[in-house]
């Protein structure tokens, strides 16, 4: 999917809502137990209740290879449900020496050898440019470099001081001579609010995907307030207080009214920023 498609695609739903497949063995409803594959049926459920208010689905990749064989499986099939007019993002946060690279990339790109061709995955940008080199070289992919994440430990690295700036500008500033906005996104932390009027200044037309709104306590209007650009510009993510809405067999009626929650809220910025 190009930027032009993810853009029409927001206005038409009137959404940037990526909703993240983080699911959990132990977390999930009781009586979806008794399926073969519960995780797998889990996921359909939400895809389901979900599918006509996100634009995106993201299914971190950690929470199927701890399950091993079958989380693979449950991978592959869930990717394989996903409408194809809905952008697919592989979290699965790689980067490696070039020819390893070339392995990952085959592994969430190429449908012929793994069984998935995910339209974007989130990479690491710390090898540089040979390492993301690969994932590039699929023309029609995306790819999303971790900038300037949710978590507690960006200040370990990310907001250390270079002579050119923090770390992460650096990172947004060199990779953007790698690719163009229409096949390079950033991931920004939505608890980083008031960072996104810099990040625009570095970044003004790549789309950024923004999790930690939710669980995590970001503001969705304080990322909108820098964040928006003419194109939407944003992807914001929510997993788990989505997914886990609830956990009776109405979970996904409860995840559904969560989703809706948040279209609204970004029907309504949309709207007043003019863009819909
Ligand atoms: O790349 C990501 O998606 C990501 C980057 C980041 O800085 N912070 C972050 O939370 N994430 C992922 O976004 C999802 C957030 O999930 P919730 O906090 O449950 O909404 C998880 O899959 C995280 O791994």
């Amino acid at each position: 999917m190009n930027k032009a498609q993810l853009f029409e695609q927001i206005k038409n739903k009137r959404s940037f809502l990526c909703v993240g497949l983080d699911p959990v063995l132990e977390n999930i409803p009781k009586h979806l137990l008794k399926y073969d594959n519960p995780v797998l049926e889990f996921n359909k459920q939400i895809i389901d209740a979900t599918k006509d208010l996100c634009v995106a689905y993201k299914p971190n990749t950690a929470f199927f290879e701890s399950m091993g064989l079958k989380g693979w499986e449950s991978l592959i099939r869930t990717w394989e449900y996903m409408p194809k007019d809905i952008f697919s993002i592989a979290d699965a946060k790689r980067g490696d020496i070039g020819n390893t690279s070339a392995m990952y990339a085959d592994a969430f790109f190429n449908e012929s050898k793994s069984q998935m061709s995910f339209d974007a995955i989130t990479v690491a940008p710390y090898m540089g440019k040979d390492s993301v080199g690969p994932f590039l070289s699929y023309k029609d992919k995306w790819v999303i470099l971790l900038a300037l994440t949710s978590n507690a430990g960006h200040s370990d690295f990310q907001l250390h001081s270079t002579p050119q700036g923090m770390l992460y500008e650096e990172v947004i500033r060199i990779s953007s001579e790698w690719a163009d906005s229409g096949q390079l996104m950033y991931v920004v932390g939505a608890t980083r609010g008031a960072e996104f009027e810099n990040i625009r200044r570095l970044a003004p037309d790549n789309f950024l995907l923004v999790p930690g709104i939710g669980a995590q306590g970001g503001s969705l209007a304080e990322v909108c307030k820098y964040g928006l650009n003419k194109e939407c510009g944003l992807l914001v993510n929510s997993a788990r207080s989505i997914i886990y809405a609830g956990n009776g067999p109405d979970f996904a009626e409860k995840a559904r009214e969560e989703a809706l929650k948040l279209q609204q809220e970004m029907e309504q910025i949309l709207l007043s920023a003019g863009l819909i």
